[in-house]
């Protein structure tokens, strides 16, 4: 599997294909193609300097005669940790929201509304160590945690909503940990918190040993931009958290994630893709960049030696439309902050057209489901 060196599968594309293939390509592997956003120059240069990619891309929506166009423009951040694994946790906390502060600020030069940060994006990915110490210190208050009041400050002083994964600590309900996503409003209050609803038990991904399902179901969140929801990473396996997200009335779902080259790549590309078209909103997925290390050795329960490395976070972080356009990644190797411009019309647009809320008959399925799930159900499979 390619490391750092395969930069993306678009300059992959652009690189070996005539142009004629390429359109062809992209047509059905992105859709409608995005328009190029004019990002400001200084923009550019405050993240060339900072050393991260910025990208950004429009999508359109037909003009309506009864509504107004309704723009928003969101952010996505992928990071690497800045500081090594067993560097003390206070450094390593403050040096990501260095690196966040940075990013976000030209995000706020981009007219960024709302932005949105990888998955546990205060910390390593450390739970594949299934160690306790370290760790454990960097989870935090949702609702009065230094990341809480670090985001607070960045949604006042650039007037955007701030969606920030964190691992949370739930002082009030004896200190048990979270996978969580804070969303704070544009005003600096914090909206609500969302958590992880499901968790992985594949490959070193051993969050199961620090925190369990989310109990706060599919909240969705109405903020000055648009009604939005957050499905923490390994929760974009599950058509049915989408649709519950969706059915709440999210128009744009956020995916925040962490995860490697060697078990998702394939998947990633297409999950919240899917997600967009079969709900008729905007997805927006984000990855972590590059590798982490760990102090100590881990085994990964496949026979295999000990190791001390996670394997390739690879970026790749993009944005999809309803009608099954999607932007282009960000790149597999650096830094990067990715604008998009949606118009949400689009939703009811493509609601319209293809019907998928109208014939989705849910009522069967909520019929059916709630039979199957009793320990006594027998599946209706018909013999000769
Ligand atoms: N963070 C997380 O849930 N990763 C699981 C692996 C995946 O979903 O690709």
């Amino acid at each position: 599997m390619a490391g750092p060196e395969w930069e993306s599968l678009e300059k992959c594309l652009e690189a070996n294909l005539s142009p004629a293939d390429l359109r062809e390509v992209k047509r059905i592997l992105y859709g409608k193609e995005t328009r190029k956003l004019d990002l400001p120059s200084r923009a550019f240069k405050a993240a060339s300097e900072g050393d991260f990619e910025l990208q950004g891309y429009g999508f359109e929506a037909a003009k309506e005669q009864l509504r107004q166009p309704r723009i928003v423009r969101v952010g996505l951040v992928q990071n690497r940790i800045p500081l090594p694994a067993d560097a003390p946790v206070a450094e390593q906390v403050s040096a990501l929201h260095r690196r966040i502060g940075a990013i976000a600020e030209v995000a706020a030069m981009c007219g960024v509304n709302i932005i949105c940060f990888q998955e546990a994006w205060t910390m390593p990915f450390a739970f594949c160590t299934r160690e306790k110490l370290p760790w454990t210190e960097f989870a935090e208050s949702a609702e009065e945690g230094p990341t809480t009041r670090f985001c607070q400050k960045l949604a006042k002083k650039y007037d955007m909503v701030v969606v920030s994964p964190i691992l949370e600590r739930d002082g009030e309900h004896g200190d048990i940990l979270w996978n969580t996503a804070v969303v704070i409003s544009n005003s600096g209050a914090v909206l609500g918190k969302t958590r992880k609803n499901h968790i992985p038990r594949v490959g070193d991904f051993n969050e199961s040993t620090y925190y369990m399902e989310g109990n706060l179901g599919h909240p969705v969140f109405q903020t000055q931009f648009g009604r939005i929801a957050v499905n923490i990473c390994y929760g974009r396996h599950h058509p049915l958290n989408w649709l519950m997200y969706s059915i709440n009335g999210a128009e744009i779902i956020f995916n925040p994630s962490a995860t490697i080259g060697a078990l998702s790549e394939s998947l990633w590309p297409v999950e919240a893709r899917n997600a967009a078209i079969a709900n008729h909103c905007f997805t927006c997925a984000i990855n972590r960049v590059g590798e982490e290390h760990f102090p100590n050795e881990f085994t990964s329960g496949d026979g295999k030696k000990a190791h001390q490395d996670f394997g390739y976070f690879y970026g790749s972080s993009y944005v999809a439309g309803p009608d099954s356009s999607r932007t282009p990644g960000l790149s597999r190797n650096r830094d990067g902050l990715l604008v998009a411009e949606l118009d949400l019309n689009l939703c009811r647009q493509v609601n319209d057209i293809w019907n998928f809320k109208m014939t989705g008959r849910y009522e069967m399925y909520a019929r059916e489901l709630a039979e199957a799930i009793k320990p006594n159900y027998s599946p209706p499979v018909l013999k000769e």
